[in-house]
């Protein structure tokens, strides 16, 4: 896999003292989508602005796009940065929004008009075209913002938290505009709150917290890592407390916790373990009426991690 970013050993001290990150060391590789979640003063918006090349690292080494010999001007104009914030002009339309865009970037005269289309047409905006941005909705706004980032093509785009507070079409529309940016060929690092949107789009997962990383990797990995071994068998009667004692008893079975007088949630060392459990209850004549499976997502693998939920 070719690196597109080489991070090593980042750190970040703001003025008043406030260690941001402690030495952040990770790659992003070419053609990948990667999600980058913390909850909140994590350290994501210091890491992603310093990787914009808006804000500069008190230590550390990045190398852009596998090439040491880049200038900045070079490094900027491969990058494609979707703020948080909101950066159009409200009185201009879509068409002249991205156009300034394009210009910026040094856009060849020649292609601008061509590409400003483009851009729109990614982000679903090309009938609207010439109408002001004060006429659109919060969601077709941030839309327009994303057109305005990825108007020359940048091989790398980061994308900070774009889909805060906006209608779920406009949401989708994002979703599946940064699943289309990939497949032609972008790079994408995206940030977010939301954990549904990493487990739908991204291919690898990095979550820091406290400046620095407690977890890089693939996500089916990850969730394959922590996958359920959590059961909760209810049956017909309460189950007495002489069967629980044999059943707390059992090496395979981890914890055991009564939820209501007829229902028992274990925790087992692996899938094949339940086994015994349910030998050991049925010689005991106990009536199994459910077994119900407690499915890891990334959500309890966060809170296990950083003992915090993602959303406040
Ligand atoms: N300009 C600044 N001056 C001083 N401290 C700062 C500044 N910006 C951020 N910090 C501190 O650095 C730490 C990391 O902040 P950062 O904004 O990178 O976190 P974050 O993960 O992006 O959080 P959020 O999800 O809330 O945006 C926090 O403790 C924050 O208070």
């Amino acid at each position: 896999m070719e690196d597109i970013l080489t991070v090593k050993e980042l750190s970040k001290t703001y003025r008043n003292g406030r260690k941001a990150l402690d030495n952040l060391n990770f790659n992003v590789y070419k053609g990948e989508i990667l999600g980058f979640l913390g909850p909140n003063g994590a350290g994501k918006s210091t890491t992603i602005n310093i990787l914009s090349t808006l804000l500069k690292c008190d230590q550390g080494d990045i190398q852009y796009f596998n090439n040491s010999e880049l200038t900045l001007k070079e490094v900027k104009q491969k990058l494609g940065i979707v703020p948080q914030e909101l950066a159009i002009y409200e009185d201009d339309t879509a068409f002249q929004n991205v156009k300034f865009f394009a210009s910026l970037y040094g856009v060849n005269k020649n292609e601008i008009d061509k590409k400003v289309e483009d851009a729109l047409d990614k982000v679903g905006l090309q009938e609207r075209r010439d109408d002001k941005a004060s006429t659109f909705s919060g969601g077709m706004k941030r839309r327009l913002n994303i057109a305005c980032a990825i108007v020359h093509n940048p091989e790398l785009i980061i994308f900070d938290e774009p889909t805060v507070g906006i209608d779920p079409q406009s949401r989708n529309h994002i979703l599946q505009s940064i699943q289309n940016l990939r497949q032609e060929g972008a790079t994408i690092i995206y940030t977010t709150h939301y954990m549904e949107e990493v487990q739908a789009i991204c291919d690898r997962v990095i979550i820091m917290d406290g400046g620095v990383i407690l977890l890089n990797d693939n996500l089916n990995k990850i969730l394959e890592d922590n996958s359920a071994s959590q059961y909760a068998i209810t049956t017909s009667l309460k189950i007495s407390e002489e069967v629980l004692q044999k059943v707390n008893e059992l090496e395979e079975v981890k914890s055991l916790e009564l939820t209501d007088e007829s229902t028992v949630v274990l925790d087992v060392e692996d899938n094949s373990s339940l086994n015994r459990v349910l030998e050991m209850l049925i010689e005991n004549n106990v009536n199994i009426i459910s077994i119900a499976v407690h499915q890891n997502n990334l959500e309890d693998v966060f809170l296990s991690l950083t003992g915090k939920k993602l959303r406040d």
